[in-house]
């Protein structure tokens, strides 16, 4: 089975990691904070015991297994041993650009680039490294190991085999590619974004309280989640940052971030991940 490489083990590069291994591949996970390292093993086993509970494909995994394949490193170069790498670190592009640069230095030949943005141009992410061709767009769902789809983004410059490859990767993990061109946000986030900033923008407005906006979507719509419920579960910094790049991108001021996500974030207040956002959340 291959290894796969995965950069960042926040949010999103614990859950890619923990499917990943469960999957079979060996797993490398890196993050370029100390304690986000130190604390990733017991962080990773405490998301699989939960996901152990929470559908019938994640039931069967067994912690020491799923734990046993992953190897944790602070250093980018141990990646150098990875077919896959699956980048999932801050939603800046600043940030993002320096890191495709060093992976330059880290991958060889034949190494297949996947970037798990929300919505910063893969175009623009692949024009950093030495083999264009070689990188594309996969962006998880979160949670990674309950849903059953990736959308898989096509940069002006990826090839068909690394769309093939990229399509074989997502079918081993159980998952349905969708495979779509890239423009900033791709499909899911361009819509979803709007959907949250609106949802801040009414109790920004004081028309409703959260618990009624989501309510609205939830039995109104049928939706499994209300928007801010899923701000929330995505993290409120990561979801400014993304509104702030669809911003930039299409200078278009339907994606002005709303001014109380802002000062959520400069409050600390960023969602499940902090314990407190437009919810409270138990912190384990
Ligand atoms: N949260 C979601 O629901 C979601 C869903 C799909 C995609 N994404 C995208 O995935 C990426 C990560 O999001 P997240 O929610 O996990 O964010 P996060 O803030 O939880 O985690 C990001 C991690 O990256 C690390 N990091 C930053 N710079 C680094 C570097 N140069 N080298 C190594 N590690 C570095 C940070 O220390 C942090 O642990 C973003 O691009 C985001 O847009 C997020």
């Amino acid at each position: 089975m291959a290894t796969v490489g995965v950069i960042g083990a926040g949010v999103m590069g614990k859950d890619v990691a923990i499917t990943c291994a469960a999957n079979g591949y060996d797993v490398i996970l890196t993050d370029h904070d100390p304690d986000v390292l130190a604390a990733a093993p017991r962080d990773a086993r405490g998301l699989v015991r939960k996901f152990r509970m929470m559908s019938p494909t994640t039931g069967s995994w067994k912690a020491d297994e799923v734990l046993g394949r992953i190897r944790f490193t602070a250093d980018l170069g141990d990646l150098a041993e990875a077919d896959w790498i699956v980048e999932n670190i801050v939603e800046d592009l600043a940030a993002k650009e320096r890191l495709y640069l060093r992976l330059r230095e880290v991958c060889g030949e034949g190494v297949k680039i996947a970037a798990n943005t929300s919505c910063i141009s893969i175009t623009k992410l692949a024009a950093r490294t030495a083999r264009p061709a070689d990188v594309v767009g996969i962006h998880f769902m979160n949670p990674v190991p309950l849903l059953e789809c990736a959308e898989v983004v096509r940069g002006f410059h990826t090839s068909d085999d690394t769309i093939k490859r990229a399509e074989e990767f997502v079918g081993s993990l159980g998952k349905r590619s969708i495979v779509v061109n890239d423009m900033p946000g791709f499909v899911s986030n361009r819509l979803s974004h709007l959907f949250m900033n609106e949802a801040a923008f009414l109790v920004h407005d004081g028309v409703a309280e959260p618990e009624q906006v989501d309510a609205i979507f939830k039995l109104g719509y049928g939706h499994r989640m209300g928007p801010l419920e899923t701000a929330d579960l995505i993290g409120l910094d990561t979801v400014v940052n993304s509104l702030n790049v669809l911003y930039e991108e299409f200078q278009d001021s339907k994606f002005r971030c709303c001014p109380t996500l802002k000062k959520m974030v400069a409050a600390g207040l960023l969602g499940r991940k902090s314990g407190q956002g437009f919810y409270t959340y138990a912190q384990h």
